[in-house]
């Protein structure tokens, strides 16, 4: 199953700065499925501004709305004209608040895929257990996996070590968006569960998200190139 797979890049462009994004924009366009805008660039300049440095290109929109269900939809309904491809809400808001999500997906003129960010890929069994969750990020991913799945999300996010895992228990329909990825060698920074490019796509990945080493090579294109091409 994961043989017939492709699965594509995605750029996380973190910054706040508009003319920095659209140059990475512009740069990483031709090597990237989608690109990536979230809470940095989002605060410091504007959906508009989203949608202006997005142009053409399928826009992930990265905003992982956790709140009551009234609140998030109303978030939800304030998306609707960036007409993204992607939206993210974090799956341990709970099931009324992910369904809440969905009716206002299905609500919007471009229907964005609703993700479910499930365990952040910086958190490692120690950081999750200092949050009161015991059993490891394994156990917890599965369980929000198949509670945001079943309240109406379209996939998930989760690091490289739980694709295999929910493609063996869930099979090929939720899209899986994979952060937590690094080219061998490449610095690691704050993600724990990480792999390569590589690995991830092996895995069963149908989207890795990676930004800093795009973001912070000397060029850009060419690192977007290189995860591009281990991809193929
Ligand atoms: O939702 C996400 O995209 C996300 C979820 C997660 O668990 N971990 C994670 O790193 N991300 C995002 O993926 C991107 C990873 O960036 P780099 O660590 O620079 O490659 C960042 O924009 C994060 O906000």
């Amino acid at each position: 199953m994961a043989g017939a797979r492709r699965t594509g890049l995605i750029a996380a462009l973190d910054t706040a700065d508009i003319q920095e994004a659209t140059r990475w924009a512009r740069a990483v366009g031709p090597h990237a499925g989608a690109i990536k805008l979230g809470l940095e660039f989002a605060y410091a300049n504007g959906l508009p501004a989203v949608r202006q440095v997005a142009d053409d290109a399928a826009l992930f929109l990265d905003l992982k709305l956790h709140d009551i269900p009234n609140t998030v939809a109303g978030a939800m309904r304030s998306l609707a004209p960036v007409r993204a491809a992607m939206l993210t809400v974090h799956a341990s808001g709970g099931r009324a608040m992910i369904e809440a999500a969905r009716i206002e997906c299905d609500a919007m003129p471009v229907r964005p895929l609703l993700l479910a960010v499930t365990v952040l890929t910086s958190l490692d069994a120690e950081a999750l257990h200092e949050t009161g969750i015991a059993g490891g990020p394994r156990q917890q991913v599965m369980r929000l996996a198949r509670l945001a799945l079943g309240a109406g999300a379209d996939g998930l996010v989760c690091s490289p070590h739980e694709v295999t895992m929910l493609r063996d228990a869930l099979g090929a329909a939720p899209v899986l968006v994979v952060p937590g990825v690094r080219p061998a060698g490449v610095e690691i920074g704050d993600q724990k569960r990480v792999m390569t490019p590589r690995q991830a796509a092996a895995a069963g990945a149908d989207w890795i998200v990676v930004g800093r080493p795009i973001t912070r090579a000397a060029d850009p294109a060419a690192a977007a190139a290189a995860i591009a091409a281990e991809l193929a």
